[in-house]
């Protein structure tokens, strides 16, 4: 069994950095966007969903990101402070960007999500906006990928992990590629190879690693290849989703193991990976095993995909338990 070591005297369990938005999701099941007739809106991005699956759990979090100063942000912000997230570190931009929107069929397989990012408030989050002081009161820093795509979030993101890294604070990097984001693969490559020299912890599907490696390992397409490519630095733990098919997770000292998935009747693909980290994280930062966090992990990712939202799905602790005593999984 593996632990992650972390600061226990620290106020907040876990910050997360990097996107919170709204999310519209199709009213009608098994629709093409084409065909859609309204959509129910919900709070949405990746870090925000992070933020928001700990919270559930009853992990103490914090944010560090940006919302436009127009109505959607004033919503985001609403539904986030609702849920127990504190925002010292959420910003609002009112430079004349725009709080990030996404809209999304509902549909098991080839589940188009559409993301409205032109002028996005997230990427205008900058480096001196980021507390030193407020990351040393966490114990775990979780950085979205996407915050590095484009200047000055980029250099944000890396400064709040360079921070985090001088205060104990165990950094977490949840790839989280979005292509349409990046100019090249090989500009993504090389700025994720930096966070991710700088991350304790690095968590990304078989694309995201393929990606990473487009520069140093081209073609490359073995995962225990690619863990002892990135198991260097600071990085301890690498671990790679790959939906269906689970997880396998890779220790710097050698050791290594698999989780299933816990099977369930799929209403939409998105929000795995986020409520997979949610519940991992949680576990934790609450002095638990690593392979007990890979499982709560799995197991709030089916209850997520299982549900008809990313945020309003996630568990609380009562239902994650009860999910797991209850159900088989696929090993
Ligand atoms: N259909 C499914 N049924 C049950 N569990 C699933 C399913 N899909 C994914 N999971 C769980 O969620 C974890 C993460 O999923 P996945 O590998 O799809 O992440 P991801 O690529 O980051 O997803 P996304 O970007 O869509 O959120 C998997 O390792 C698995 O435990
Ligand atoms: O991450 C986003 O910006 C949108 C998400 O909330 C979306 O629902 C999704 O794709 C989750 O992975």
């Amino acid at each position: 069994m593996t632990k992650i070591a972390l600061q226990q005297d620290r106020l907040l369990d876990a910050i997360v950095l990097g996107r919170a938005g709204v999310d519209l999701y199709a009213r009608e099941a098994n629709t093409d966007m084409a065909d859609i007739s309204g959509f129910n809106k919900f709070v949405g991005g990746s870090a925000a969903n992070i933020a928001v699956a700990i919270s559930k759990l009853g992990g103490k979090t914090g944010f560090i990101g940006c919302v436009a100063d127009d109505a959607f942000g004033g919503y985001v912000r609403g539904y986030m402070t609702e849920q127990g997230i504190n925002l010292d570190g959420m910003m609002t931009d009112n430079s004349g960007s725009r709080t990030s929107v996404a809209f999304t069929e509902m549909k098991p397989n080839d589940c188009t999500v559409l993301i409205y990012r032109n002028k996005a408030s997230d990427l205008t989050l900058k480096p001196e906006q980021v507390d030193p002081a407020y990351i040393a009161q966490s114990k775990m820093l979780v950085v979205t990928g996407t915050a590095l795509s484009e200047s000055p979030s980029r250099e944000a993101t890396l400064i709040a992990m360079e921070h985090a890294r001088r205060s104990n604070t165990v950094v977490v990097l949840d790839v989280d590629y979005r292509p349409y984001s990046w100019r090249t693969d090989v500009d993504a490559s090389i700025y994720y190879g930096i966070a991710a020299g700088l991350s304790d912890i690095v968590i990304g599907n078989r694309e995201e690693f393929d990606m990473m490696e487009t520069v140093l390992a081209p073609g490359n397409t073995d995962d225990d290849a690619t863990a002892d490519r990135f198991l260097r630095a600071n990085t301890q733990v690498v671990i790679v989703k790959a939906g269906e098919l689970g997880s396998k997770v890779y220790c710097k000292d050698g050791h290594k193991f698999q989780q299933g998935i816990f099977r369930v009747e799929v209403k939409k693909p998105f929000g795995s990976g986020d409520s997979f980290a949610g519940g991992l994280i949680w576990t934790l930062v609450n002095g638990g095993e690593l392979e007990d966090g890979v499982k709560h992990g799995s197991a709030a990712a089916a209850i997520n995909v299982s549900g008809n939202s990313c945020t309003e799905a996630m568990p609380t602790k009562e239902v994650l338990f009860d999910f797991i005593e209850t159900r088989e999984q696929d090993l």
